[in-house]
């Protein structure tokens, strides 16, 4: 079986040429991605062996308690960018400040910055449900030559030259998307080599799941109400099934191959929901709008905000085009 699925490697390869200009730098990151994925992939496999569980005592700058996998998952992706010196600049969820990265000449010659989710879903670790890791990648807009700017990593969604995620579950599976559609590759552990396993993924038009942490529900705005009460209703398709791991990553990934939609909405007037637009909304709204789906703040394409601050939250709402469609409808209705 294995042997007739294309690598992970040959696609970077064959997909390369695809891109005339190209100088090889987004291929090298991906494949440092690859590598980072892999090494991560080893230590959560184990977490209830060895001390990998559970607080690192310390508070990140969203001011939650860092998870020890979280930390790890963080170390493990910078350093092996920065050992493979082809980014100039990285921003991470754990790190309150974005990383200048010099080139191996020492000229700051390269072009791409990366922002990384390093361990989503840290609520899951010690409870061995499925988490993941999210990563965004720029073209610096800063001259080359020179250190990166925040400039470089504060764009709007829709400048992203690549985006996806590693999800860590029954398997583990590497998602991602250079502008040309959505693949999916999965891990052979024995191997240690990732196949092509769903090639260009696409959102159903329609699903039957709706994934959101419904304990919030007093909080949200009338429209999200109604839509989920809508979702709810004994009526043509529906009730929907509701369906929540509680990491994005997965509960994205189920959505994508079985059709749904994903919602953390803004929770209360002020509180502008709990995802970061720069290294969770941003790539995955990139993917799912290469997979044919919708993703929106509920006002506003999520690939279009601009940002104005490496952690700032924003409220998203993602998945089957008809879904979120019907989402926006109640949404804007109730703001008539
Ligand atoms: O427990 P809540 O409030 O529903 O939040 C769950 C959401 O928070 C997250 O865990 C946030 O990501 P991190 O774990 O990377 O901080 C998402 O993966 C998930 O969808
Ligand atoms: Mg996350
Ligand atoms: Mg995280």
């Amino acid at each position: 079986m294995t042997n007739q699925k294309m690598t992970l490697g040959e696609f970077i390869f064959d997909n390369q040429s695809a891109f005339p200009y190209s100088t090889g730098e987004l291929s090298k990151l991906i494949n440092a991605i690859r590598l980072a994925a892999k090494i991560t992939n080893h230590e959560v496999n184990k977490a209830g062996l060895v001390d990998i569980l559970g607080d690192a005592g310390n508070t990140n700058v969203q001011g939650e308690n860092q998870q020890k996998l979280d930390v790890y998952a963080n170390v493990k992706f910078i350093q092996t960018l920065i050992q493979r010196g082809i980014v100039c600049g990285i921003a991470s969820e754990e790190e309150e400040d974005f990383i200048a990265v010099n080139s191996h000449d020492g000229k700051n010659s390269n072009q791409y910055v990366i922002l990384i989710d390093p361990l989503d879903g840290s609520s899951n670790i010690d409870v061995n449900a499925s988490v993941g890791t999210i990563f965004s990648i720029y073209r610096r807009t800063s001259p080359i030559g020179k250190p990166v700017e925040l400039k470089d990593f504060l764009q709007p969604g829709n400048k992203q030259v690549a985006a996806g995620y590693v999800m860590y579950g029954t398997s583990t599976i590497l998602v991602y998307s250079t502008g040309r559609g959505v693949n999916g590759f999965t891990l052979n552990p024995a191997l240690g080599t990732f196949y092509l396993s769903h090639p260009n993924l696409q959102f159903p038009e329609n699903g039957r799941i709706y994934s959101v942490n419904e304990g919030n529900y007093v909080h949200f705005a009338q429209g999200v109400k109604d839509y989920i009460k809508y979702c709810q209703r004994e009526e043509e398709n529906r009730p929907y099934s509701s369906r929540y791991i509680g990491s994005l990553v997965s509960d994205f990934h189920r959505n994508l191959i079985k059709g749904g939609i994903y919602m953390y909405p803004r929770i209360g007037p002020r509180q502008n929901g709990k995802l970061r637009l720069t290294y969770e909304c941003n790539p995955i709204a990139f993917l799912t709008e290469q997979a044919n789906g919708v993703a929106t703040t509920g006002y506003e394409r999520i690939l279009d905000v601009k940002p104005t601050a490496l952690h700032q939250r924003e409220a998203l709402f993602c998945g089957s085009k008809n879904m979120v469609e019907d989402l926006i409808h109640f949404v804007r209705r109730d703001t008539l």
